[in-house]
């Protein structure tokens, strides 16, 4: 067996690490021949409830675990990790938008950042799903310098994963045949799923689906308000679905993607597709050998060019938001 990868998680005792800890350790992440130490982040008062949790991961007796670590100091926690799945902030309630957290969240990515620059090992991934997610990856990644800036992306791949579910239960057919999907921008009401460009069974989707009224009335609010319909239904917001996400962002971040198709990720725009420089975007991505490269050269239409755009532009202002809070 290799050296274990060190993986932290932050908010290990919240509802999204009560999935994603099992999975994890359970080699969902990094494959059946890579044991994991886990590194669990909480704030003090969690630590009892996260103890609770290593003693369920040591009841599923795990042959891939070689180490749990838990702690409410970052700089300890991160020391040499390898992989940091910053999911620990408060979540949404209802009524409330992703942006509305930016204040009270900000204030988490700013330490945990200059504590991964300081102390991660030298090849870390950092992937953030705690919300609004794209800028807080921004913060993180802006307190640490010495961190390569494409070594911190946010977590759009759940509204992927919804995307392709959608259009596969309108055309009968099976998430498998869906290829090729796109989220753009923000994890965020504004975020576009983009059908012209994905496929279905090798078909172009929009023209598989062929009603724009559908595309527009019914696909776009359905994936965009998603995450909302989940905490009105459940009265707390999306964590096994979340969970699952984050486990598919960074396994395929590592491992690679399949030939011929494409996943969502955002990461730091370099100005591909005319988003701004400087915020943390979604995109349709590759992988190989542990790095994502944009997909270049896809045709946006006027009306996806437009939802593209906006999306860009929210970003914008959260990061203009975030720079007059002192947190980048
Ligand atoms: N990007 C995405 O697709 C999604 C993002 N989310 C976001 O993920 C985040 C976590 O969601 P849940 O697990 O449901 O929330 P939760 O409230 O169940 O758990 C969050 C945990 O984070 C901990 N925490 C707070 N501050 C911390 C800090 N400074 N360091 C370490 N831990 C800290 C809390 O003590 C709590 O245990 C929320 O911001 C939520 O909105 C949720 C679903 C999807
Ligand atoms: O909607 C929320 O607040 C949680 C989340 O990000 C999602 O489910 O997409």
């Amino acid at each position: 067996m290799s050296t274990p990868v060190k993986v932290a998680v932050t908010g290990a005792a919240g509802q999204i690490g009560y999935s994603l800890l099992f999975r994890i350790a359970s080699g969902s992440l990094l494959g059946p021949d890579t044991p994991v130490e886990l590194r669990l982040l909480e704030i003090t008062p969690a630590l009892k409830a996260l103890e609770g949790v290593v003693m369920e991961l040591d009841d599923c007796a795990f042959p891939l675990l070689s180490a749990v670590e838990i702690g409410d100091d970052p700089n300890a926690v991160f020391d040499g990790v390898n992989i940091a799945l910053l999911v620990g902030a408060r979540p949404r309630t209802k009524g409330m938008e992703r942006g509305d957290l930016l204040e009270a969240n900000g204030a988490i990515f700013k330490p945990q950042g200059r504590a991964l620059n300081d102390h991660a090992a030298d090849d870390v991934k950092v992937l953030i799903t705690g919300n609004p997610a794209n800028t807080n990856a921004l913060i993180a990644m802006s307190n640490a310098p010495d961190i390569p800036n494409e070594r911190f992306n946010a977590l759009t791949r759940l509204d992927h994963n919804r995307a392709k579910a959608q259009l596969a239960a309108k055309l009968g057919t099976s998430v498998n045949a869906v290829t090729q999907m796109t989220i753009w921008g923000n994890h965020s009401a504004t975020q576009y799923p983009d059908v012209f460009n994905a496929l279905v069974d090798g078909e172009n989707a929009a023209d598989a689906i062929g009603d724009q009224g559908w595309i527009e009335s019914t696909f776009l609010p359905v994936v965009q308000k998603r995450g909302a319909a989940i905490i009105e239904a459940r009265g707390a917001s999306s964590a096994a679905s979340a969970a699952n996400a984050t486990v598919d962002h960074m396994r395929d971040w590592v491992l690679g993607t399949p030939e011929g198709d494409w996943v969502s990720m955002a990461v730091p725009s370099d100005g591909s597709y005319g988003a701004p420089e400087g915020i943390i975007t979604s995109y349709p991505c590759t992988t190989a050998a542990g790095s994502y490269e944009i997909v270049q050269g896809l045709e946006l239409n006027d009306f996806s060019r437009a939802k593209i755009d906006a999306s860009n532009a929210e970003l914008v202002e959260e990061r203009q938001a975030v720079t007059a809070l002192g947190l980048i």
